[in-house]
């Protein structure tokens, strides 16, 4: 099958009179892997939100595949979005394997959990702990899990690597770009950080008070495109990029 398009039409939510997510249009390609980047504040996870239905534009419509996500029974539409967040939300009181199968069981289906396990290179000796026995990495894994479980053609990621150390987090940056080329996933990737989005994405879009206000490959941000926004989102990693260059060279 082939990767699903998304597309944002005109999309505004307002909280209080502000307009948190203001008439953003943007079409996004099937198989993209696309990096939601902006200050804290700016409506990225609420314009993610609307992609699930967790929050209901005022104005406009997302479509996945030409169809308007608005139609039908949410819980449906859920059931094809993987969506994986920080601090990931693990049922403390079930296991590993227990955690993963649940949204196939609620669906009345059964995961196949050692693949999955596999899948997000978890040993499957793992399968019958606690959450509480995982470090940080671990349950993110099994989070990750749990979304691939119902084998969705779409995956959103919301700081879902914000609490984790820079190793780990840089391992399953890699990991999840891997399984979305190997599933054919389309994947939109909220992050605070720059460099990780332009080692990770290929589209960038820039958000800035409600708005996108920029938009371009990690290959036109690094060579200066992209607009002020951008370049100012990338003043951090080029800083810390001369730093390391700086100490290299004994500076
Ligand atoms: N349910 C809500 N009710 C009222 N205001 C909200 C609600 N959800 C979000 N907001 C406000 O909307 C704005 C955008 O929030 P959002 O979480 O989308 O930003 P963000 O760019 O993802 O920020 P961060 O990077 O800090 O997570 C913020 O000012 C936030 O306080």
């Amino acid at each position: 099958m082939p990767a699903q398009s998304l597309v944002f039409d005109g999309v505004t939510k307002r909280f209080g009179g502000t307009a948190v997510v203001d008439d953003v249009s943007v079409a996004i390609e099937g198989g993209s892997l696309v990096a939601l980047v902006g200050t804290s504040g700016s409506g990225k996870s609420t314009l993610l939100k609307t992609i699930n239905r967790l929050v209901e534009p005022d104005a406009g419509r997302v479509l996945i595949d030409g169809s308007d996500v608005a139609e039908g029974p949410a819980p449906l539409l859920r059931r094809g979005i993987g969506y994986v967040f920080q601090g990931i939300g693990l049922f403390p009181h079930l296991t590993v394997a227990e955690n993963v199968a649940i949204g196939a069981r609620i669906a009345g289906r059964d995961a196949d959990v050692a693949a999955l396990l596999d899948l997000v290179a978890l040993p499957r000796a793992m399968a019958d702990r606690y959450p509480s026995a995982l470090s940080g990495g671990q349950q993110q894994r099994v989070g990750i899990a749990r979304a691939l479980a119902p084998k969705p053609g779409v995956l959103l990621l919301d700081e879902a690597f914000g609490a984790l150390d820079p190793v780990t987090r840089d391992t399953l940056g890699q990991e999840i770009r891997a399984l979305h080329e190997r599933l054919g996933l389309t994947t939109i990737l909220v992050t605070h950080d720059m460099a990780e989005a332009l080692l990770l994405a290929t589209r960038v879009l820039v958000m800035q008070a409600g708005r996108i206000v920029g938009d371009a490959s990690p290959r036109d941000l690094a060579n200066g495109g992209g607009g002020e926004a951008a370049q100012s989102l990338m003043a951090v990693p080029r800083h810390q990029a001369e730093r390391l260059r700086a100490l290299e060279h004994g500076g």
